[in-house]
């Protein structure tokens, strides 16, 4: 038996994916958001979940997708409750595009399409696969135009939303959910895009599940099934060519040349009494219907139910419940689909060609659109059905999902899941995979924001001033303060600068993460590695150009000195962007996290004598809780060790010049006496171990945060 049973469980024959829910309720504040609502929708078959605004759809697709939890009622995929095991077959296409707005359409696809394809897939096919994806979503001629955001104008609407459609389609998902994804779209291409997804599912033998506002009639008829919600209650669920004698049996009659969508909801929404009629005939029906699908699983598909009839009566009929009903991926489906497998590329090909011929019959027809509605929606009955019947003799992929294919049980890694559970789970990728592909990512998405030409500017003018005020510094006890201010400023404006860049890191992405955790990705600590190495060339190209311009022109001649200091300048950024990696995890809002670090900076400089001297005994050691105070005294180090020395002052205020003024000695300060006068005493590598613990300590934490904290809600 295997160690991860569910694995070898499923693997090797869930090629098709039957839902069913059932009774499924949900209830917020006392208020029943979905109210006992039933389905089944079965593969090559598109369920069309149709409602007014605020009818509980896409809370039904929540629920589905198991995103929700409901309070009552059941989710079933082929015989079993829905589990997180199913989460590479689902793919939920959200209302909202969730995506790094820095980064251009193709990246982001190519991106996903590096994580989510199996390692095994040669480059240059998944470039292929991208391509003829987003050809075929009509995508390629935006596909170097950035994402954007609210001040960046990018992609439209419309194209962000099948930019979404293009991402979950790259790994083959057996059951897609796509809430309104014809929404914000011009009616002909939310038309392509339907009748692209409708060939996509009757071809591949998909079950797709969409939410819809007020489809065109055209539309409507492409549909295999409607679930009509109106505030959380079912007024319809059938199929969608039974929704004419259903309005006729409660008295109602759809008008001819009426768009049956439009009539239906008008009904719905302004009459009462339509309404409570249609409560009534949905709860006694829904049974009925429910029932008789279950014992025929899937009437556009009676000649893979007559195919399958044997089987069904040794494994006996499926209910809604899935206690006991018989799936279309019995075992003579699996031998189907095996014996169809290596047919992805031709697949695609496939439904590229159509997608154009119905493009272009689409085209053709648009003109003489409002005469023929009625004979399009025959002609789309009619290819629906006879593709159904060819679809059953062309279920195509031998190697089941792609982000499945490599899967065997040798695979597995330990899924990381919220508060310590544990679960097994296969990755489509390896870590080395993940860490190379979402560094560059991290690169890529964060470049712009890090290295912004303001960012830039102000480094340059920065460095150019204070290079300017403590212009060739003389190196005498005079000027020995004004020295260490420029240490004091470099040092700290860099580690603010870096804190305070960091706070953001994480809730700014945090939705981008959350959606590729939940489908199964990539691990949590391969990202986390990724973002510290995929930034670390950012976060060190500023402070570096800062100390080239302004050291020089303090007056540094050494290679060795200007080295050192680069070095322990680059560990101390590092270290506060640790700190605020992890206050930006903990906090999700900015002003919280801004507050948190503003106190803990200003207060640890305050507590560490720096500003005033009066500091009250009990609370000075305070400054040991501050990197900033490692940090500074490891520069005063290096400045006084390796650079040129201090000459004393005369008269001068250490113990050292005086005696040795007195005895016509040395006339310059050893470091040591300089950094005693600060009350700094440690050494150079105990400081660099303090400032290391902090850096291994903050980015433990930050992880432990977004590991048990932050995790996606599943
Ligand atoms: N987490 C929540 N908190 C409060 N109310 C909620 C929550 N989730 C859903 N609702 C409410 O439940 C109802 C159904 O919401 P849902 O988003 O499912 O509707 P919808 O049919 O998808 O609407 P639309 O078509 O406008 O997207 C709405 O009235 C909404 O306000």
């Amino acid at each position: 038996m295997s160690t991860f049973p569910f694995i070898s469980d499923m693997e090797p024959h869930h090629r098709t994916l039957q839902l069913s829910f059932q009774n499924l309720n949900v209830l917020h504040n006392e208020r029943q958001i979905l109210c006992d609502v039933s389905g089944l929708v079965s593969p090559g078959e598109v369920l069309a979940v149709m409602g007014p605004s605020g009818s509980g759809k896409t809370t039904l697709l929540d629920c589905l997708s198991g995103q929700r939890r409901f309070d009552s009622g059941g989710v079933y995929l082929n015989r079993e409750p829905l589990s997180k095991k199913w989460r590479r077959k689902i793919c939920y296409v959200l209302q909202e595009e969730i995506f790094f707005s820095g980064l251009t359409l193709r990246e982001t696809v190519m991106y996903t399409a590096l994580l989510r394809l199996p390692e095994k897939m040669p480059k240059a096919e998944k470039t292929q696969l991208v391509d003829r994806i987003l050809e075929a979503l009509e995508l390629t001629f935006c596909q170097h135009t950035k994402f954007g955001d609210y001040l960046n104008r990018g992609l439209s609407g419309g194209e962000k939303k099948r930019a979404n459609i293009a991402c979950e389609l790259l790994t083959n998902p057996l059951l897609m959910l796509l809430d309104e994804p014809t929404s914000g779209l011009d009616s002909h291409s939310a038309i392509s895009l339907m009748k692209f997804l409708k060939r996509y599912a009757v071809q591949e033998q998909k079950t797709v599940v969409i939410t819809v506002h007020q489809p065109s009639s055209q539309m409507f008829h492409m549909f295999d099934k409607l679930l009509l919600l109106y505030n959380g209650r079912t007024a319809y669920f059938g199929e969608v060519n039974n929704i004419y004698t259903y309005f006729e049996n409660i008295g109602v009659a759809i008008k001819p040349h009426y768009n049956p969508a439009d009539f239906v909801l008008e009904q719905l929404k302004s009459y009462p009494k339509i309404r409570e009629k249609l409560f009534i005939a949905a709860k006694e029906s829904h049974g009925n219907y429910l029932n008789r699908n279950c014992i025929t699983v899937n009437t556009n598909n009676q000649r893979n139910q007559r195919h399958h009839s044997n089987n069904q009566q040794h494994n006996g009929g499926i209910t809604v419940d899935g206690s006991a009903c018989t799936l279309p991926n019995d075992t003579t489906t699996t031998e189907i689909v095996n014996e169809k497998s290596n047919k992805h590329d031709a697949l695609i090909n496939d439904i590229i060609n159509n997608y154009y011929k119905d493009m272009h019959n689409n085209h053709n027809n648009h003109n003489n659109h409002n005469n023929h509605i009625n004979h399009d929606a025959m002609l789309i009955i009619s290819d629906h059905q006879s593709s159904n019947e060819e679809a059953s003799q062309q279920l195509w992929y031998g190697h089941d999902s792609q982000s499945n294919s490599s899967a065997t049980s040798s695979d597995c890694q330990r899924y990381e899941t919220c508060g310590g559970d544990t679960e097994w789970l296969d990755y489509p990728t390896s870590f080395h995979t993940q860490f190379c592909v979402l560094s560059s990512r991290n690169f890529k998405e964060a470049k712009p924001c890090m290295l912004s030409k303001l960012n830039w500017f102000q480094t340059i003018g920065l460095a150019l001033m204070a290079g300017s005020i403590w212009f060739q510094i003389p190196r005498t006890e005079e000027f020995l303060h004004d020295l260490q201010g420029w240490m004091f400023f470099s040092q700290t404006y860099w580690m603010l600068f870096a804190l305070f860049g960091a706070l953001n890191s994480f809730p700014a992405e945090r939705e981008v993460i959350s959606k590729e955790r939940r489908s199964g990705a990539y691990r949590l600590s391969a990202y986390y590695l990724a973002k510290m190495f995929g930034e670390l060339p950012l976060v060190v190209t500023l402070p570096t150009v800062y100390l080239m311009i302004s050291y020089p022109m303090l007056g540094c001649t050494s290679f060795k000195l200007f080295s050192l200091m680069l070095v322990f300048l680059l560990l101390n950024t590092i270290v506060a962007q640790s700190v605020g990696f992890f206050i930006g995890a903990c906090c999700m809002d900015m002003n919280v996290s801004i507050t948190l670090s503003a106190l803990y900076t200003l207060a640890t400089q305050l507590f560490g004598g720096y500003l005033s001297t009066r500091i009250p005994e009990g609370l000075s050691w305070i400054r040991y809780t501050s990197m900033i105070h490692y940090a500074y005294q490891n520069m005063q180090i290096l400045e006084f060790r390796e650079g040129p020395a201090i000459s004393c002052g005369n008269p001068s205020s250490f113990e050292f010049c005086k005696n040795a003024d007195n005895n016509n000695t040395a006339t310059f300060i050893p470091y040591g006496e300089i950094l005693k006068a600060q009350n700094s005493t440690s050494p150079l590598w105990l400081n660099t171990m303090v400032l290391t613990m902090f850096f291994v300590v903050f980015r433990c934490l930050g992880y432990a945060v977004l590991r048990y904290v932050r995790c996606p809600k599943t």
